[in-house]
């Protein structure tokens, strides 16, 4: 489902986001702009979300005036500064209207994380998440013996859970290293689609079409989806048994790597704050009522799978 309903019973379009991810300065900010670029060009607005790690924030002179941004400084969103990042996104959706949503991270973020981070359940019926784009340094990549095993292990996921790779700074090396490099990536990733780029310059076309085949894939492939890492958000209408919701939860595949949400028990009038990692549910019991929605993350999503048994928890059914 692209679309969720507001409370006047109108349909909302969705808020695409993107994260740009790749190691420090590989060229994240410059696609940033190229990026922001295609959207003006488009008549779509884009919002800036920059994370920085130092205090100061030093790229933000990259985007245009009139665009809205916002900036997380002083850590990285995948580690230290969750709930700012929701502060941040609350305020960016309160204060303007926009259309896409592009996230910078800082180049030491692992995007799994990220990801995990963003797609929070108090406005994911908002986002539709459209992938990571990862810009890759070729010469750094050359050189990538000389990083560290933590470095180049990021390096490595950053590659791994992108939609798009972006190979960047082709002319610092040769084009036969160029072409190496490419059968690197892709055997990292064959799934992510290569484009060589010079200041991550390329036609940003692809990513509409790439998106295009993601949610027109209701049918679980045989041989799995375009789009590595997803998200799918279920918004409950009403409250659910406990011990149907455990049962559910054991029946997931090991490739969904986080669940959280709101989600309200028939035992109790208030929904409870649900966290799941690593096979370890956590409940927290809000003293308000908050928006029932349940982010689930992980690897080749079957979404109408999801959709059905979260369906038929609600409805109270077996077997599901
Ligand atoms: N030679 C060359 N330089 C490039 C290319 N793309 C970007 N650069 C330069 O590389 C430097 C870093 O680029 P950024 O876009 O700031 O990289 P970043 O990933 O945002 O960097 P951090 O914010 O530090 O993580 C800048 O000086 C760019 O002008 C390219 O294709 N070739």
């Amino acid at each position: 489902m692209k679309n969720s309903i507001d409370e006047n019973g109108e349909i909302m379009k969705k808020i695409k986001v993107y994260v740009l991810a790749g190691f420090l300065g590989s060229g994240k900010t410059t696609l940033l702009r190229n990026f922001i670029q295609y959207e003006k060009n488009h008549g779509r607005t884009p919002a800036i979300l920059m994370n920085e790690l130092g205090s100061v924030s030093i790229d933000t002179g990259a985007v245009e005036e009139g665009t809205p941004i916002a900036e997380l400084l002083d850590g990285c969103i995948c580690c230290t500064i969750q709930e700012k990042l929701e502060a941040q996104l609350q305020e960016l959706l309160y204060r303007y209207q926009f259309d896409t949503l592009i996230i910078e991270t800082t180049g030491a973020a692992h995007p799994v994380e990220v990801v995990d981070s963003i797609m929070s359940p108090l406005f994911a019926h908002q986002f539709d998440f459209e992938g990571i784009i990862t810009t890759v340094d070729a010469l750094r990549w050359k050189n990538r013996s000389e990083l560290s095993p933590q470095v180049l292990h990021l390096l490595r996921e950053q590659i791994r859970n992108a939609r798009l790779v972006l190979l960047n700074k082709i002319d610092l090396v040769s084009e036969m290293e160029n072409g190496t490099f490419v059968y690197e990536i892709q055997g990292l990733n064959s799934d992510a689609t290569v484009v060589l780029t010079k200041h991550s310059a390329f036609d940003l076309d692809i990513l509409s079409k790439v998106a295009k085949k993601e949610i027109m894939t209701h049918d679980p492939s045989p041989i799995g989806e375009k789009f590595k890492l997803q998200s799918f958000v279920h918004t409950f209408t009403g409250p659910i048994q406990l011990e149907s919701f455990e049962n559910w939860l054991k029946s997931l595949p090991d490739t969904i790597y986080r669940l959280k949400g709101y989600v309200l028990f028939t035992h109790s009038d208030k929904p409870y704050l649900f966290q799941y990692s690593y096979g370890m549910p956590l409940y927290f019991k809000e003293d308000m009522m908050m928006p029932l929605n349940l982010v689930i993350i992980g690897e080749s999503l079957d979404k109408n799978h999801l959709q059905a048994s979260l369906t038929a928890l609600e409805n109270n059914e077996e077997n599901i």
